[in-house]
């Protein structure tokens, strides 16, 4: 299976931050969600792959080639930044005329068609649209030059559940043309639920692990008991821990051993995504 993305050991430090040793490989033709919390390091990564931000060591390869090697590859690739980089002043028309001649694959009648499906006039301006109306616009583009990689950074964002579900749908159908592959970052897990093929999660600049969902969500178990059985010889075997007023609700990183530890004596059950992210970002002991 051949790799749209390869990241190998990428590190960035910036004066309260590092990102550090950073390496996953993305697989061609699959839907690719970056999650982890406020700070994780998620758009910097993203940057970095855009090769708007230098990475101090390692490298990312696209296609094959780095964005340094290669430049022109980055027609290949639909980005959507988590900022707003068009022109407040400009109408969409105009933005448009701008931006279509850097595209040699530009397709004009893809852009009005998406432009009316997610309701847009070319004729407003930038500064007039919503945080919403601008990220359509923003996918828009992405979406119209055929890329072959789809890179953003928090599509759903600021979108209401309504759009969202139909960009979920939309970004499904991109990916059933098998050379096609989409890398979205979000909060959002219910996202991943929906579309996701692998799911990178990123904690405090680093890759907590890089894994197809389904084997992510069969190999961890939430563990909910009574309080008693909390202690440290247990401790060892969760990622995190949540004490209420009547038990404990903890997340063991392996489902085979933690149903030979607890079986008849606690509850086991099923994680979601969100689960493992909150247990995973909370961790365990300061809360026992
Ligand atoms: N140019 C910069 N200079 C200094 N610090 C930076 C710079 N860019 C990012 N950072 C810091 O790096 C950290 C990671 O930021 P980043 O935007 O990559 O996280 P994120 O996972 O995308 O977060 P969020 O989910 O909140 O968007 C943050 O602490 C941020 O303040």
């Amino acid at each position: 299976m051949s790799n749209v993305v390869e990241i190998r050991g990428v590190s960035k430090s910036f004066e309260r931050f590092a990102l550090s040793q950073v390496q996953f490989e993305v697989k061609k033709g699959f839907i690719t969600g970056l999650i982890g919390p406020n700070g994780a390091g998620k758009s910097t990564l993203i940057k970095i792959m855009m090769d708007m931000v230098r990475p101090s060591a390692g490298e990312v390869r696209i296609f094959g080639s780095t964005l340094a090697d290669n430049p022109g590859l980055k027609e290949r690739i639909g980005y959507v930044s988590d900022e707003n980089y068009f022109y407040e002043n400009m109408t969409i028309r105009n933005m448009r005329k701008m931006i279509a001649p850097f595209y040699q694959h530009w397709d004009h009648t893809a852009f009005t068609r998406y432009l009316d499906l997610f309701e847009l006039s070319e004729k407003s301006k930038i500064k007039d649209l919503s945080r919403g109306m601008k990220m359509k616009f923003s996918l828009a583009v992405a979406l119209s030059h055929d890329a072959d990689l789809l890179l953003m950074d928090e599509p759903t964002a600021g979108l209401d559940p309504v759009f969202r579900r139909e960009l979920l749908d939309l970004l499904g159908e991109q990916i059933m043309d098998e050379n096609k592959s989409i890398i979205f970052s979000t909060h959002n897990t219910t996202d991943l639920d929906r579309i996701a093929d692998y799911i990178v999660f990123m904690n405090r600049g680093k890759v907590v692990f890089n894994d197809n969902k389904d084997e992510v969500l069969e190999r961890y178990v939430l563990v909910k008991g009574g309080r008693e059985l909390l202690d440290k010889d247990v401790l060892k075997y969760f990622v995190g821990v949540r004490e209420g007023a009547h038990g404990f609700e903890a997340l063991a990183p392996d489902r085979r051993e933690a149903e030979k530890v607890f079986q008849g004596s606690a509850l086991l059950e099923a994680p979601t995504l969100e689960d493992i992210m909150y247990f995973t970002v909370k961790g365990g002991k300061a809360h026992v």
